[in-house]
């Protein structure tokens, strides 16, 4: 036994001397709140030995397998019992508030007004082992004061702005009902649900909650009754590399999980939100995953007003066709370079007058002439300039801020520079296929395949091995 420890702590010394494994875990399960949520939960029928809260140096806290996880293995089942959906709502004291209310309460509405109601009755809450172990503020965009917001790049910074101003709407249409929940409250009512209080519980909810397609009830609105708060599962953190099977199990009455691939013992067991590039995780959960594989940095489509104009009388033409055909959405930089949407963008935005009769043939993906190309590159490298510039500003404006910056002020902008320094890595990348594009004649009939097929240009040069094996593979 002595052995196995020993050889055990040595190879962990040797991981972490190489830098394999810099991942440190403190086991959580000794603190009382954990303790109390898990004596809670097995009230609920629910017990877990094989997952236990953990501090994790790399993502914060989540939980950590105490035995390995084959490949196919249940990571974790939890009881209808425990979830916490507008059926656990309606059943409450404010149940009948809610069913007398008109116009309905949405079910988004309705579990944040639950979840506050809960955390104000403390100790006499039936769900108070679940609320202690809540995040007691969030780093989304929605906690943001306007001087981190316009730290963001473009298009996040727009999608912050209407996240704050969705939980501020929420807050004031929800203020006729919760004045009816006055009886249920010693303290004034406009002191409980105030706009800190909602932005909390709609951050829990968007952060947190479980997809459970729910039957529709005739006291709450149409809107998509589909969110389940899942204590102790929703301690689990995201990895973008990770695959698992999820969903409300009817059999056994159980929301379930599922590893694909399972998992090592005394590791982080991670599930995967969603395909979900950086900028979306900011937003929805308020943090970056490192090596995300879906990582892209956006091109804002006001920034082509801004390179383009210039003489094109065309141009808000140009434009209206690519906004009305969807052109102008997701236009991105990745690590390969510009994405095959941006570039057909900058084509079309490119062609000259004389040109403009071959509009169709470039959205569909074919090539009209040698100067256009030249034209698309070249707009494709200032926009990638533009926004390193951008980035670097960002980040100068941002370590200013760091000087005075709180506690909390400094989680906000440690995830907005993660956010950035991951853009400024991919632009660099995009820089440099942008760079290395040297534009040679190239056969009509071979360029149109070549843009059919997405190959990126920089390996379109007459000549070089490259293209002599697409020629090979396409068949020209
Ligand atoms: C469902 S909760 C997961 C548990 C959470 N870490 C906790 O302590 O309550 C989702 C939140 O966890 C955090 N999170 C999830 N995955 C993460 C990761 N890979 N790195 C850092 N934070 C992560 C984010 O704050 C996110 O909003």
């Amino acid at each position: 036994m002595r052995n196995r420890t020993g050889r055990r702590a040595r190879r962990k010394r040797r991981r972490l001397k190489s830098g394999q494994d810099p991942t440190r875990a403190v086991s959580l399960c000794h603190k009382s709140q954990y303790v109390e949520l898990r004596r809670w939960l097995k009230e609920r029928g629910f017990s877990s030995r094989s997952l236990v809260p953990a501090l994790f140096s790399d993502t914060g806290r989540g939980l950590m397998t105490m035995k390995p996880v084959q490949a196919g293995d249940v990571l974790i089942s939890l009881p209808e019992t425990c979830l916490l959906t507008t059926t656990t709502v309606l059943s409450s004291s404010i149940g009948e508030y809610i069913r007398r209310w008109k116009p309905p309460l949405s079910p988004l509405l309705a579990i944040c007004v639950f979840l506050i109601s809960e955390r104000h009755l403390g100790s006499q809450s039936r769900w108070k082992p679940y609320i202690d172990v809540l995040p007691k503020s969030y780093t989304c965009p929605a906690y943001f004061s306007d001087s981190v917001v316009s730290l963001l790049p473009g298009v996040l910074r727009k999608k912050a702005l209407n996240q704050r101003d969705a939980v501020l709407e929420m807050h004031c249409s929800s203020r006729g009902f919760t004045h009816t929940l006055q009886p249920l409250f010693a303290q004034p009512v406009e002191d409980i649900f105030t706009c800190d209080a909602i932005r909390w519980a709609w951050c829990t909810v968007n952060s947190r909650t479980v997809y459970v397609q729910r039957c529709q009830s005739p006291f709450l609105s149409g809107d998509p009754d589909v969110y389940a708060m899942a204590p102790y599962l929703d301690l689990l953190n995201h990895s973008p590399v990770v695959q698992v099977e999820a969903g409300f199990n009817q059999a056994t009455s159980c929301y379930e999980i599922r590893s694909t691939l399972g998992c090592k013992r005394f590791t982080q067991a991670f599930i995967c939100y969603g395909a979900h590039d950086s900028q979306r995780l900011l937003l929805e959960y308020g943090f970056v995953a490192p090596n995300n594989p879906h990582r892209v940095v956006y091109v804002d489509p006001d920034l082509l007003q801004k390179f383009i104009t210039g003489t094109d009388k065309q141009f808000s033409h140009k434009l209206l066709y690519l906004k009305d055909h969807h052109f102008l959405e997701n236009l991105t930089f990745g690590v390969e370079g510009p994405s095959w949407k941006l570039m057909t963008t900058l084509r079309l935005l490119s062609l000259g007058p004389e040109q403009y009769a071959s509009w169709k043939t470039v959205l569909l993906g074919a090539a009209v002439s040698q100067d256009c190309e030249e034209r698309s590159v070249h707009l494709a490298r200032i926009l990638c300039q533009h926004l390193m510039e951008e980035n670097a500003d960002a980040l100068e404006r941002l370590s200013l801020m760091k000087v005075d910056a709180d506690l909390s002020l400094t989680e906000q902008l440690s995830v907005v520079e993660s956010l950035r320094r991951e853009e400024q890595k991919i632009l660099g990348y995009s820089f440099e296929v942008l760079r290395d594009i040297h534009i040679q004649p190239i056969l009509p009939q071979l360029m149109e395949k070549v843009i059919l097929l997405k190959i990126p240009h920089s390996k379109c040069e007459v000549g070089t091995p490259k293209m002599a094996a697409i020629v090979l593979r396409i068949g020209i």
